[in-house]
């Protein structure tokens, strides 16, 4: 076991979802957006918040002057600028004033430290650049501000001429500011680089902090050795969200420093709500978050191998790295071709079955396969998977008996119209329903809910929130099999179906059947 890093006597988290992350390409956030996201870091308590670049765009300006209002409990909130222009005076700046306007305790500006950025990119001299730091941490400071500063390109900067990078940390330190923050802002850093110049940065007597891009996809790792090496302030945003490749994900980078360093980053409590957060984000910035995003993926503790159930059945922990319980995730036993019985066991007794008996959990194992080998995908369809076990025990009791159906299209006066008819008995009634509708799924749906309304009049609340089609042996044509799953939501509940054939209407109707059925079951019954 190697000897864990001691945590710093002060330690920061500082989030820049909404300053760095919002800069990813097709992510944007509204003024509304940021204040949200802003509400939810600080309910989970990240130390700092950096809103954007008040003075860069009318967005970042007018989100400061609502943020007042947040009330802001645990996280201090940080405006973001850079050094004053070449040449100028940082107390005539338009956009340093921008920065002191914005009524933040707290600033972080970003300086050049690579040689070549000052002498090209900003076509000034080695020594402006240096003065330019100065000069603006210094009048920051005199304005009453904590000042942090972001050394832009330091590690590529150190490789070109250490001696320069060190000395923009040093002037910036001297300057007075609080932390001095090595950026990889190429992001093409390994984690076994990181250790040397991080050390010798520290030389300086600056408190470091560390600013991580992902495009090496070392981000996290990077940020981790830079914890190591003694940095005491992480910059990174949630989900991973920022410029190019994105920045180190704080997602991952908190529960790794808490669960794997021990150290304390946040309360327990907190922690325990990092996957709601992460997620709550995600809706938030329109970006579905990745199922196989550690911690707080859906996938991050799910488990499809049947080798790894039979050993999960034993102990859970024996397959995964932490309780997920502890960030707010759950495990998840996942039903398909590579399950064994142990998957159907576990399953089974989260859906309240007892399945101890070998031989049928073994036979109930053996329908799946030969189901999935069919075409059925159980994994997503959870809903359908729960009325295939409680066929295979005989205890599913359909709340309605359908006689038979049929659709057809036709042009109508220049229009396609589609026409179901659903012949049912549902509470003892017979029902016969015609429907139409833009297409024979949606008069299938339309006349199936008409027949179930008078024995269970919530069927009419159901939402067929998401339906998709999947060719499933794709060499056919039109003769190919398909896989439909229907998600289905009522009263904040989701459950999926799946309907496998060659006829895309038949797959649907199975779907679309199991669908409604499985919501009566659930919901409506009585
Ligand atoms: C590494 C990072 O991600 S840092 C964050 C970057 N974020 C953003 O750029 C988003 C917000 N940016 C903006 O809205 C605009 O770029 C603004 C408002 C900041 C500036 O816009 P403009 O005045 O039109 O200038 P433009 O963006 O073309 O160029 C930036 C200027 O700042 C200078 N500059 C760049 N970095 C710095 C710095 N650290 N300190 C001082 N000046 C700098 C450039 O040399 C250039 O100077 P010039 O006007 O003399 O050519
Ligand atoms: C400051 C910053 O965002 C960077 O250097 O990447």
């Amino acid at each position: 076991m190697p000897t864990l890093p001691v945590q710093p006597a002060e330690f920061h988290v500082f989030d820049t979802s909404l300053r760095d992350g919002a800069q990813q390409e097709g992510l944007h956030l509204s003024v509304p957006d940021k204040l949200k996201i802003a509400g939810y870091l600080d309910e989970l308590g990240v130390t700092f918040i950096e809103g954007g670049w008040p003075g860069a765009n009318p967005n970042d300006t007018e989100f400061f002057k609502q943020a007042a209002q947040l009330g802001l409990q645990r996280s201090k909130l940080v405006a973001f600028g850079a050094t004053r222009k070449a040449g100028a005076k940082a107390s005539e700046d338009a956009l340093t004033q921008a920065l002191v306007d914005a009524g933040t305790d707290y600033i972080c500006i970003v300086a050049k430290s690579h040689d070549e950025h000052v002498t090209r990119a900003l076509r000034t001299t080695l020594e402006e650049n240096l003065e330019m730091v100065t000069d603006t941490v210094q009048y920051l400071r005199s304005q009453g501000k904590h000042v942090f500063v972001d050394c832009e390109h330091f590690f590529d900067g150190y490789r070109a001429n250490p001696e320069y990078a060190i000395k923009v940390v040093q002037t910036a330190h001297d300057a007075g500011a609080e932390v001095v923050v090595l950026c990889d802002t190429n992001g093409g850093m390994l984690p076994s680089w990181m250790g040397e110049v991080v050390e010798a940065a520290a030389a300086t007597g600056a408190n470091l902090g560390i600013h991580c891009h992902n495009d090496t996809a070392c981000a996290v790792a990077n940020t981790i050795a830079a914890v190591e090496a003694g940095v005491m302030h992480v910059q990174g945003t949630f989900n991973g969200y920022g410029e190019r490749t994105g920045n180190a994900d704080l997602s991952a980078v908190i529960p790794n420093l808490q669960l794997k360093f021990g150290w304390d980053v946040l309360p327990a409590v907190q922690l325990a709500d990092l996957t709601r957060v992460a997620h709550a984000i995600a809706l938030v910035a329109h970006q579905p978050l990745l199922g196989r995003q550690p911690y707080v993926g859906q996938s991050s503790f799910a488990h499809k191998a049947g080798l790894h159930a039979s050993a999960i059945k034993v102990d859970e922990n024996l397959y995964q790295h932490i309780d997920p319980a502890l960030v707010g995730n759950d495990m998840r036993m996942l039903i398909s071709d590579m399950a064994g019985r142990a998957n159907i066991q576990i399953k089974g007794e989260q859906l309240g079955f007892d399945l101890a008996d070998r031989e049928q959990a073994a036979s109930i194992t053996e329908v799946v396969k030969a189901r999935e080998a069919e075409g059925y995908s159980y994994e997503s369809a959870d809903a359908s998977f729960e009325m295939l076990l409680r066929q295979q025990l005989g205890m599913l009791d359909l709340p309605f008996e359908v006689h038979s159906w049929r659709v057809f299209t036709e042009e109508r006066h220049g229009e396609n119209i589609s026409e179901a008819t659903v012949k049912l008995t549902a509470k003892d009634v017979r029902q016969m329903v015609v429907g139409e509708g833009n297409g024979p799924v949606n008069a299938l749906d339309g006349a199936l809910r008409a027949a179930l309304i008078p024995a269970f009049p919530h069927v009419a609340d159901f939402e067929l929130t998401d339906y998709r089609v999947r060719i499933l042996d794709e060499g056919y044509g039109t003769d190919a099999t398909v896989r439909t799953l229907i998600d289905t939501s009522f009263d904040g509940h989701t459950w999926t179906t799946v309907g496998v054939g060659t006829n895309v209407i038949e797959a649907s109707w199975e779907a679309l059947s199991d669908a409604l059925a499985y919501g009566i079951m659930t919901h409506l019954r009585h």
